[in-house]
């Protein structure tokens, strides 16, 4: 097990004129045995940064660190870490236990040594039943926890997982998700797991590392990253829906921006007047869109609460003890 440790790290693709930067410094220090969840939308670079931890990738400046080592020009096999992909690589013609030893055995590590620790993370992934089947033969759950066991037998220092779910069904996911943490309970392996899902970052993560355009906008606990988001860009990120983010509600000044999510609107007779324009019934909630000016804002209430009509004018406002306020030119949080 080992520390991870991210030192301004730059990465720049192509040469001269064409060069396009994709990560700008990125500073992080991750500790022995922690999960952390770097999450962010589509193109911000996060597998970039994780391939630069396998070796995948070549750092352009900065410098990563795995415990004491500086890894820059180390060899991906000599970094010590293991990666799961999300197709999971299996080879297809050998069995899930030949798969499971095939690095072992590349390594040219005793039969013995990997006959059990080969079975030995069988048994922890519940895999001692399945060890002669070919890949072909499991499901896409079973399929993934062979590509895991295959990463846990080699016994890394640092656990890489990129998307490593997004290839199963909902109801597979969040059941993969529960074994990855119990996993991640018993080994105590330093990881770093990547995801464009929020729900997958806010369940899984120790510490959260949010992207945005090759920057890291927050590093923090899910708890923290939720309630106190670093800057707009998180706070309409994180939360399903997301934060309302008035810039024209009363009592706003200009250069404002003024955060509240969905949960944290009160009812008030002397409260803002908003139109009801739709209603959403979510199971055990309702969620009413509302239009403000011409501001649009989302206010969650319970569903046996009583539902105002369409069209109809309420009055609301904010919790106090829940506003965020950002700088509308930074972007930054303020309070
Ligand atoms: N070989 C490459 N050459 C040039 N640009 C690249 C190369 N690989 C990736 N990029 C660019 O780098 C940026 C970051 O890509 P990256 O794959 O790291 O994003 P990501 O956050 O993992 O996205 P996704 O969730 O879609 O996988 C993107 O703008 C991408 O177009």
């Amino acid at each position: 097990m080992a520390s991870l440790g991210f030192k301004q790290v730059i990465k720049r693709y192509g040469v001269g004129p064409a060069a396009v930067q994709v990560i700008h410094g990125v500073d992080a220090q991750i500790h022995d045995g922690e999960f952390i969840v770097m999450v962010g939308p589509s193109g911000c670079g996060k597998s970039t940064l994780l391939r630069m931890v396998a070796g995948l990738e070549d750092i352009t400046g900065g410098e990563i660190t795995i415990g004491e080592r500086t890894v820059n020009g180390i060899e991906p096999a000599k970094r010590d870490i293991a990666m799961v992909f999300q197709n999971y690589a299996l080879y297809p013609h050998m069995s899930v236990f030949d798969n499971m030893a095939y690095g072992l055995r590349i390594r040219r590590l005793p039969e013995a040594e990997v006959r059990a620790r080969v079975e030995a993370a069988a048994k922890t992934l519940e895999l001692s039943a399945l060890l002669q089947r070919r890949p072909s033969q499991l499901s896409g759950g079973q399929r993934q926890r062979v590509a895991m066991g295959r990463a846990i037998v080699r016994q890394p220092q640092v656990f890489l997982f990129d998307e490593p779910l997004s290839n199963l069904d909902a109801k597979l996911r969040a059941q993969t998700r529960l074994e990855i943490q119990k996993l991640h309970r018993t080994l105590g392996i330093t990881s770093l797991f990547v995801t464009h899902d929020q729900v997958e970052a806010m369940t899984l993560a120790q510490r959260m590392m949010v992207m945005n355009g090759g920057r890291m906008e927050q590093f923090a606990t899910p708890e923290e990253v939720y309630r106190r988001p670093a800057s707009l860009f998180v706070a309409g990120f994180m939360g399903a829906p997301p934060m309302n983010l008035l810039r024209h509600a009363p009592g706003v000044q200009a250069g404002t921006v003024l955060g509240i999510r969905p949960e944290h609107l009160l009812w008030d007779e002397q409260g803002w007047a908003c139109v009801v324009d739709s209603i959403e019934l979510l199971g055990a909630e309702r969620l009413l869109h509302l239009r403000l000016g011409e501001e649009d804002l989302t206010m969650r209430i319970p569903a046996q609460d009583a539902a105002p009509a369409l069209g109809e004018t309420v009055r609301i406002r904010p919790n106090e003890a829940f506003i965020h306020t950002f700088d509308a030119d930074t972007g930054l949080r303020r309070a």
